[in-house]
């Protein structure tokens, strides 16, 4: 059921600098959407460009993905909680001692620590790219083994396809969080995304969180395509 005190949207400000990205943050409301910073936009602007989002209000997930060995990807999430983020982010496939560290590390923040969650299959990978990589189960089997992993690390949830959600909300239960990519209303162009789905049918398969980059931020009208989708969320 939709909570207003708990936006299901988060947009991907996957900008090049700090400008778009804040022009657009200023005529976002935080009460309606949190936001993602990426790889991209966190090399190019660093943590003043989180620091200028928090204090217009919103939630940051930092999107970084560490993946790395336990000391270095535990340090880099200690260093995420510093700068206050509401969600952070490590690799599954970096395996359980690796998330295990990461999750260690956040004990001293109590409950001002980040939501640590854990990438499963990117959502551009099919079952074909898996098996490029020498995975041969399907992306819901990977997807599935990986959460399950990733749970027993003691983290919060898994970005994952709103595809495999349902699995998910069965195997790990309601309190496990899913975020999820690779969302595209009806009409959008999907772009390099595979495992893909509509706003309404991904939260009636049981995500959490929506992830939206491109078919708002490369919208011709930014905001009323967010309202449309908020608009089309808020009822489910
Ligand atoms: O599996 C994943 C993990 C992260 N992402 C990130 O989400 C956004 C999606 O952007 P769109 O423009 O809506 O495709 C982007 O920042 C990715 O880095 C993902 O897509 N899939």
């Amino acid at each position: 059921m939709h909570n207003p005190a708990d936006p299901k949207i988060i947009v991907a400000l996957d900008f090049p600098a700090q400008d778009p990205a804040l022009a657009l943050a200023d005529q976002l409301d935080p009460a309606k959407c949190r936001l993602k910073v990426g790889k991209e936009l966190f090399t190019r602007s660093g943590p003043a460009l989180v620091r200028a989002l928090q204090d217009r209000g919103f939630d940051v997930f930092l999107d970084l993905k560490f993946h790395d060995i336990p000391n270095t990807a535990s340090a880099a999430v200690e260093a995420a909680a510093d700068l206050g983020v509401w969600m952070v982010n490590v690799h599954a496939s970096g395996g359980e001692k690796m998330m295990q560290a990461c999750r260690d590390r956040l004990e001293a923040f109590g409950k001002d620590r980040p939501l640590l969650i854990a990438v499963t299959v990117l959502t551009s990978m099919s079952a074909d790219d898996l098996a490029g990589i020498g995975i041969t189960d399907a992306p819901e089997v990977q997807v599935a083994r990986l959460a399950t992993l990733t749970r027993n690390s003691g983290l919060d949830g898994v970005v994952c396809s709103a595809q495999e959600a349902p699995r998910l909300k069965a195997e790990q239960g309601s309190d496990f969080q899913l975020v999820t990519p690779g969302i595209r209303p009806v009409s959008a162009d999907r772009g390099d995304q595979h495992r893909i789905m509509t706003p309404t049918d991904a939260l009636k398969a049981g995500s959490d969180y929506l992830v939206i980059g491109r078919p708002i931020t490369q919208a011709d009208d930014p905001l009323a395509a967010l309202a449309s989708i908020h608009a089309e969320v808020v009822s489910v």
